[in-house]
């Protein structure tokens, strides 16, 4: 488990996270839903050790291999689909492991027929495709995802949900993704935590017992609760 206790950030005077708290349970999706600009992507950069916190503990990161989907896909532009892969995890994992590894990946996100097409030639959708089954086929404990939906349109979105579901299945590793889409956080996460505005804490928790295969919007459970944290937002 890894635990955030009482973790303050300031940037040039302006207070952005006040005394945050929650717990990242092992194996379990966790996401932040909150304002733009309310310091989730500052969040992430905290728990992955590129900023420092002024005040306040994270435990349980000792060591832990993590993997980061930013919210632009990152490819590397000279290698193909399976170049991108394979350039990740080549120190990584050994062959003949690794070859089953990136055939796996590059299935589940359907990307296997591209998997010869240089970055350039793909759509945005598929780019961050890309991007995910990098990061999930990665060996990681901790997976961080700033907004790796946030450019693509609806369908889009909840069919590459459902493709991150799935992949999460494989090996049920720890995640942490942060979205402004309550849709998102709804149909992915197992704890919802809901930022206030700034400076910002934590302002409630929900956890989604459902297995994520059987989330549907439309059900009384999550229609009711979509409308609860549009409400927290708003305030
Ligand atoms: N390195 C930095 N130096 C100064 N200010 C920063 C830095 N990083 C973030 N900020 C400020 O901190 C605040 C929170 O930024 P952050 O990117 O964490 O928010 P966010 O919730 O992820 O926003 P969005 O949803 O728009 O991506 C913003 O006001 C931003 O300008």
């Amino acid at each position: 488990m890894i635990v955030i206790k009482g973790v303050s950030k300031t940037f040039n005077g302006s207070k952005i996270l006040e005394d945050l708290f929650f717990t990242l349970e092992t194996g379990r999706i966790t996401c932040i839903l909150g304002p733009s600009g309310s310091g989730k992507t500052t969040t992430l950069q905290l728990l992955a050790g590129l900023l420092q916190a002024d005040k306040g503990t994270i435990s349980g990161l000792q060591g832990l291999p993590i993997s980061y989907v930013f919210q632009e896909p990152r490819l590397l532009p000279w290698e193909t689909v399976e170049g991108n892969m394979e350039f990740v995890l080549k120190n990584q994992i050994a062959m003949p492991q690794r070859q089953k590894v990136i055939e796996c990946y590059l299935e589940l996100m359907g990307l296997t027929a591209y998997r010869n097409y240089y970055p350039h030639t793909l759509s945005g959708g598929m780019k961050q495709r890309l991007a995910l089954c990098r990061a999930f086929a990665f060996p990681h404990q901790l997976l961080l995802m700033d907004e790796p939906f946030k450019s693509l349109d609806t369908p889009l979105k909840i069919s590459l949900l459902q493709e991150v579901a799935k992949m999460w299945h494989i090996n049920q590793n720890t995640i942490l993704f942060v979205t402004h889409d309550i849709a998102e956080g709804l149909l992915l996460g197992h704890k919802l935590l809901v930022y206030s505005n700034k400076p910002t804490s934590v302002q409630r928790e929900f956890l989604l017992d459902d297995p994520l295969c059987q989330r549907d919007l439309s059900s009384p459970t999550l229609t009711k609760l979509y409308s609860e944290i549009t409400r927290l937002l708003k305030n």
